[in-house]
């Protein structure tokens, strides 16, 4: 079950890794204020819910032959429980930037000591400055929590009955102490959060559970199917596109963007620059940044300005335009950043419009932007001597050739598809033919389950041309922070 932002994915997937039915279903993303992003709860469930039925009868799997699920989640999204574990509120998501005044107050009363325990900074996306967005804007709903989940982890309690938080998805709420995989009582105790809030923590290879009775009735599916723990859609992500070691790193395009890189121990230290969660794999880890609109700076810029249009065909319109856009640079700041600027308040830019400029430069323009801000994470990585010689591409934007060759040329670094675009939903699939004993470990899994396809060399020529157009995309930041900024105050008040 690869539950995404846009959609949720299910997969059955055989022992040699092949997948032999698919079906996805749709769901709503609600934006009530600017930087507002929330989600129902119960659309997953019922979206799943769907997507699985439709599995059974119309791709004819039975539900006896499914011997194990799992899951790969979009992170961070705080699910509020009360005492009968009924939803409490909307789900408040990753990408939703309306808690910066509760990020400052944990960075205040904390300081570096909740960087050492929690390896990261308590950046909007993340789920404790969420919860105490909700403490001290809604305390009458914070007053009836007794728990809370994230999203992958909320539908599997509502498959099983049992309530679970994955060790690779706890990590990203940012109240866990990442190098000793338990919740941390200090910051539970400097910010009023009842340690008892805090769900028990599994495996991604753990056993949750069996189908419930109930939700067997509901689905169809059948009680002798185990469950297992799952992975953030990142970790999993990693798992299916074989980034199992430290010389590969993971550029993912979904609705948003990510750089992951491999780390086989807790001891590199980016101070909170990067992100540093548990790995899937158990007592593994990963680094990565984030750019938080790459898939969505180009939905947008498609439904803007391309609304009837295939969206393969409305991407290959960037071959029509130049290396470097004709000199068109653009920002992917439309919802705030994170890497390399953890800023929620900038906006995006197109710097350099000329009146010869055609639509076409300015959709390779959007797709060279976000490479740009994938290479500013790639920098961080450099600059900390942390080396890898390729890149695997996985998400909704390794679809586009042109854009597979765009981060070669970029990265100057060899670019690897996978054969089968499902790094996510293949992760998840491993997690659980490892849970359930097919094989040993995740890499002997991802011997038989991954392939990779295509190889997208690097072109000199385009190096050269991208790497004068990388320096003067890092300036934009800087030069148009302040007027961004207040043309976000500005749009706030009227
Ligand atoms: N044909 C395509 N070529 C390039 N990019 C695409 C194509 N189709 C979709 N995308 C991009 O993929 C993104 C969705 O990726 P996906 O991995 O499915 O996201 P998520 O898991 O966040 O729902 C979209 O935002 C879109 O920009
Ligand atoms: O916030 C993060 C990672 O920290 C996002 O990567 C979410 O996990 C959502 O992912 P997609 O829906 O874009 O795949």
């Amino acid at each position: 079950m690869d539950l995404g932002t846009s959609a949720v994915k299910v997969s059955a997937v055989d022992r040699n890794g092949n997948i032999v039915a698919q079906q996805s279903f749709d769901y709503e993303l609600s934006n009530p204020k600017p930087g507002y992003s929330e989600q129902n709860p119960e659309d997953w469930v019922s979206g799943t819910t769907v997507a699985i039925v439709r599995l059974i009868l119309k791709d004819g799997i039975k539900p006896e032959e499914i011997e194990g699920i799992s899951y790969s989640g979009q992170m961070h999204g705080l699910v509020l429980l009360d005492e009968n574990n009924q939803v409490l509120r909307p789900a408040i998501l990753w990408n939703d930037t309306r808690t910066t005044k509760q990020r400052e107050e944990i960075l205040e009363t904390m300081g570096d000591e909740y960087i050492n325990i929690t390896r990261n900074q308590p950046l909007e996306g993340f789920t404790l400055p969420k919860i105490l967005w909700v403490k001290e804007n809604e305390p009458n709903i914070f007053a009836k929590a007794k728990t809370f989940l994230l999203p992958k982890d909320y539908l599997r309690y509502r498959m099983t009955g049992k309530i679970q938080m994955e060790y690779s998805d706890a990590a990203g709420t940012v109240l866990l102490d990442v190098a000793k995989k338990q919740w941390s009582e200090t910051i539970c105790n400097k910010f009023g959060i009842p340690v008892s809030m805090c769900p028990p923590l599994i495996e991604s290879i753990g056993y949750a559970g069996n189908i419930s009775e109930s939700y067997s009735l509901f689905s169809g599916m059948s009680t002798s199917t185990k469950v297992f723990g799952g992975a953030a859609d990142n970790a999993a992500g990693a798992v299916g596109s074989g980034i199992l070691a430290p010389n590969m790193v993971m550029a993912s395009i979904g609705t948003s963007g990510v750089v992951l890189k491999y780390e086989d121990n807790s001891d590199v230290d980016y101070q909170g620059k990067l992100h540093f969660f548990n790995h899937a794999i158990p007592d593994k880890f990963y680094t990565m940044g984030v750019t938080l609109a790459a898939g969505y700076s180009l939905s947008w810029l498609k439904k803007t300005f391309g609304p009837n249009e295939d969206f393969t065909s409305f991407v290959s319109t960037a071959g029509d335009s130049t290396v470097g856009a004709n000199g068109l640079i653009f920002t992917p700041y439309i919802v705030g950043e994170r890497t390399p600027h953890a800023d929620a308040d900038i906006r995006g830019s197109f710097i350099g419009v000329d009146g010869t400029d055609k639509r076409s430069d300015f959709v390779r323009a959007v797709l060279e932007g976000i490479i740009y801000s994938f290479a500013d994470i790639m920098d961080i990585f450099e600059e900390k001597g942390q080396d890898f010689d390729t890149v695997v591409s996985i998400g909704g934007g390794a679809k586009s050739p042109l854009w597979l060759q765009i981060q070669a040329d970029i990265f100057n670094r060899k670019v690897v598809s996978l054969k089968n675009e499902q790094g996510p939903g293949m992760g998840a699939a491993m997690l659980a033919a490892v849970g359930l004993g097919w094989f040993d470990t995740v890499q002997d899994c991802a011997k038989e389950f991954v392939h990779f396809g295509k190889v997208y060399e690097p072109d000199a020529e385009n190096v050269k041309k991208y790497r004068e157009m990388h320096q003067i995309y890092k300036q934009v930041y800087e030069a148009t922070k302040d007027v961004s900024h207040q043309l976000l105050d500005y749009r706030r008040k009227y």
